[in-house]
């Protein structure tokens, strides 16, 4: 007799682990967005090892929180998911001149974030604040599918607090507000035909020149916004077209990804493409405004002292958005540099990841 398949059992997470063990083990649990289910699992069963905590799990996103009675409500959030893996999960140690490293997909982006915001429910159980903990999913996909959008529409009580703090890579320094960033697709047409007799039919890919050229000839603007610069950039980040190797084809598409700095609106971003790509066939896939720094918030400003290093601007779309819509005041703080975020060699050095979880500590304390 056969029995039944088992499902795997859930990884147990030691949140009182060093942190850059514990961002190990995150790395370990493969979490590409949409696939979060077996890590949302194992930090749903940490946090729930911690007594004090009240937990709550909303599909795949998990919050936690004290109810300490403080005066102030400090909320730490941190998406789950990843990019795809590209043969780097499991995570390696790997040793070079300037130190130890942890090279794994999710390494930077956000995991050892997760991992400082996991390992300070242990470190600090009675904190000087109120804390709230979020960990969710679908964060680097369209806005519609983010895990923290369908919490704040499902527990928008869950969300409220006095500062946010988005475990993000910024290298332990404070990035304020975000980028705003959009996708559209910039379709060319044309007619089939036999290839062997092109001249009756249009290629559709050739027309697709011209929108690339409008994509090289651009120069994207830096806007500085409340004392801090904001880098925008225009990209194609996919093209598709072609029917068979022998038809000219009568469509193609580029996806464009347009990084917009938080003056803009997302009807002002939307309005600069549209200008920008007047006469072509467009259509938006996705829409994310950015949010201004958001620095001058009391406790935002404490936070940044406590750290004590200028901020710099976030050039990447983050949660921070959300958070100041919501009327939360919100910064990016974590360990990792960005610039190796959703790089093949993604890796965080190990001895980074510590000091952020003593600073938090220090400021919580
Ligand atoms: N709906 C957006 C979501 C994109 C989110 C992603 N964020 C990061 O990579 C933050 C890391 C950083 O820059 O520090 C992004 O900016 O692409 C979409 O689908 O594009």
């Amino acid at each position: 007799m056969t029995s039944a398949p088992t499902a795997p059992a859930t990884p147990a997470l030691d949140l009182s682990a060093d942190p850059a063990e514990l961002t190990r083990a995150l790395c370990d649990i493969p979490s590409v967005s949409g696939d979060e289910h077996a890590l949302a699992d194992a930090v749903e069963a940490a946090l729930h090892a911690q007594t004090d905590l009240e937990v709550l799990r909303d599909g795949d996103a998990v919050i936690a929180r004290t109810h300490l009675g403080r005066s102030r409500r400090v909320v730490l959030a941190g998406h789950l998911d990843t990019v795809p893996i590209r043969d780097n999960v499991p995570a390696r140690l790997v040793d070079d001149a300037d130190g130890r490293w942890l090279v794994a997909r999710g390494a930077v982006d956000m995991k050892a974030g997760d991992a400082v915001f996991l390992a300070l429910t242990t470190r600090l159980p009675r904190p000087a604040a109120d804390v709230t903990w979020v960990f969710y999913d679908q964060e680097e996909v369209a806005a519609e599918r983010n895990g923290l959008g369908r919490v704040a529409r499902n527990h928008p009580d869950w969300l409220a607090g006095d500062l946010a703090i988005l475990g993000e890579p910024t290298d332990g320094r404070v990035e304020g507000g975000c980028n705003g960033t959009c996708r559209f697709l910039v379709t060319t047409h044309g007619r089939r035909a036999h290839s062997a007799r092109a001249w009756v039919g249009d290629n559709a890919i050739h027309h697709a020149a011209d929108v690339l050229d409008v994509l090289r000839d651009f120069r994207p603007e830096t806007i500085t916004v409340d004392g801090l610069a904001y880098r925008e950039g225009l990209n194609a980040v996919g093209i598709s077209g072609g029917v068979a190797g022998n038809v000219i084809p009568d469509e193609c598409t580029v996806h464009v990804n347009y990084r917009f700095a938080p003056s803009r609106s997302a009807a002002e971003a939307e309005q600069h493409m549209r200008a920008l790509f007047a006469g072509f066939d467009m259509r938006f896939v996705d829409m994310s405004p950015g949010a201004r720094p958001g620095l001058d918030a009391p406790v935002a400003r404490e936070f940044v002292a406590a750290v004590g290093t200028d901020p710099l601007p976030k050039y990447g779309w983050t949660d921070v958005a959300r958070f100041s819509a919501l009327g939360v005041p919100a910064l990016n703080y974590g360990p990792g540099d960005a610039l190796l975020a959703h790089a093949d060699d993604e890796r965080v050095r190990v001895d980074t990841i510590a000091p952020c979880l003593d600073a938090l500590v220090t400021w919580l304390s």
